[in-house]
């Protein structure tokens, strides 16, 4: 078994404890630490990165309060804010605990502990601290190396409850549903929960379902064997095979025609696929993520989606919050992708105006961070002195009204901005479907929709 790359540091002033978890944990964690004295604690944090600190409430014989354990809580979130903390209490000891938690302790842990739910509780704390760090490079913002589309922005309430849960399901088996709308980080997130995963090493396949029609549905997702169809010039493996071991994730799930649910709903039961032209099945180890940006449980009320086919994909489902819902955030993603575009322009110092800043943060962003990011690429691109001022932003007049008209009906303001963002593109897909921050296959779907 591969281990997991993470430092843990043990706190706890009985050796023979210190010992056992040693040998336990030293099987999952490339780095595990033991202190039996808490004064070692911030020394300790300043000469290694940890991860996780696992640490007993009580240092002093007969003292059972817990109270050192919540001061070197404290100690430890002021050095090392990154570090993720789970505490260790005794059963009688738990109101205690529960405080370490209000206090921002991650978890606790009962002594004398279960191995596997010590295991399950540290791996979801790993993730958890590596969210942590991927949100706290944001301060760093302006000096660190921007990696394409790897960085996950967002510091605001909603956001960081997101990102927490997501850090919880990250390495369980459970399949996971994202809700949320177009460009809001379903993608980033499904990608975010199979690296924090034990299934991190294997593939990660994205499969478009609003993108496939019937006949490639099952070849692409199946696979074929050779003769199956006139152009089966040989055995194919599907996505599903393709993933084996590691990740499918499902986006646009919301618009899989009604008799192709049924066919993926046989796949999620049986947990095995058959090639097309091919009796027999193939067993996979696939985890599923799917996404949509329809509401799944109105779909089912109106007989557009399986209700089977939802309780097998919604173990757990995590709502993305709309960008015009998580204000706070939208400087910091409005900087980062300045940073990330002044640097790939080969421009000089770049930053926004007051009213720039001012005018993204009262805009409505019915395309969410994918409109924002395309916007402050264009306005980086035109904007010729050191200040991007609100008229680079170039919002959309229409789309700007989104917000005051949010009791109006949602689909008559969608064909409105579809049909205005073909009308001034002279009905260029790929440019329209930029302004509206869509894939083409999505605006398409859309142009369908609204019989456009
Ligand atoms: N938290 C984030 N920080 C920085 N960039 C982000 C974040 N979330 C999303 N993005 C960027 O926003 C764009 C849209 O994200 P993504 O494709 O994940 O959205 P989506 O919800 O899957 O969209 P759609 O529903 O249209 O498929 C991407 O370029 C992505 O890199």
């Amino acid at each position: 078994m591969r281990k997991t790359e993470a430092t843990l540091l043990l706190v706890d002033d009985d050796p023979d404890i210190l010992f056992t978890l040693k040998v336990f944990l030293k099987r999952f964690y490339s780095q595990v630490i033991t202190l039996n004295d808490p004064k070692k604690i911030l020394e300790t944090l300043s000469a290694s990165v940890v991860d996780v600190v696992l640490m007993d409430m009580n240092f002093k014989r007969g003292v059972q309060t817990g109270a050192e354990g919540l001061y070197w809580q404290k100690r430890i979130a002021e050095v090392s804010p990154e570090t993720v903390i789970i505490l260790m209490t005794a059963y009688s000891d738990v109101s205690v605990a529960v405080e370490g938690i209000k206090q921002g302790a991650f978890d606790y842990v009962l002594k004398p502990w279960d191995n596997d739910k010590l295991q399950t509780t540290l791996s979801a704390a790993v993730a958890h601290a590596r969210s942590k760090k991927a949100g706290h490079k944001l301060e760093k913002i302006s000096s660190s190396d921007f990696q394409a589309g790897t960085d996950v922005i967002g510091q605001s309430e909603t956001f960081t409850q997101t990102l927490q849960l997501v850090s919880k399901v990250a390495d369980t088996h459970a399949h996971v549903l994202l809700l949320g709308e177009n460009g809001t980080g379903k993608y980033v997130i499904a990608k975010m929960l199979h690296d924090n995963s034990s299934r991190k090493q294997k593939p990660f396949i994205h499969v478009d379902l609003g993108s496939l029609n019937e006949n490639l549905f099952e070849s692409e997702l199946f696979g074929y064997a050779k003769g199956a169809f006139t152009d089966a010039k040989e055995d194919s493996l599907g996505r599903f095979e393709l993933a084996d071991g590691g990740t499918i994730f499902l986006d646009e799930i919301g618009n899989l025609p009604l008799q192709l649910q049924t066919k993926l709903l046989s796949v999620l039961q049986t947990q095995s696929v058959v090639r097309l032209g091919e009796g027999r099945e193939r067993k996979v180890d696939v985890r599923i993520i799917c996404a949509t940006n329809l509401d799944l449980h109105k779909e089912v009320g109106a007989g557009n989606f399986r209700q089977d086919l939802l309780y097998r994909i919604n173990t757990v489902e995590i709502e993305l919050p709309a960008l015009r819902h998580r204000k706070t955030d939208i400087p910091l993603l409005a900087e980062y992708y300045l940073e990330r575009n002044r640097k790939k322009y080969r421009k000089g110092r770049l930053q926004f105006a007051n009213d720039a800043l001012k005018a993204m943060e009262n805009y409505a962003w019915p395309g969410n961070i994918r409109e924002l990011e395309h916007l402050v690429e264009r306005a980086v691109i035109l904007c010729d002195g050191s200040e991007i001022q609100e008229s680079d932003m170039r919002f959309s007049k229409v789309v700007a009204q989104v917000d005051n008209a949010e009791n109006l009906n949602l689909e008559q303001m969608e064909k409105q901005l579809v049909a205005k963002a073909l009308r001034k593109h002279l009905d260029n897909i790929s440019n329209a479907a930029k302004e509206l921050g869509l894939t083409r296959a999505a605006l398409y779907r859309r142009m369908e929709k609204h019989g456009l």
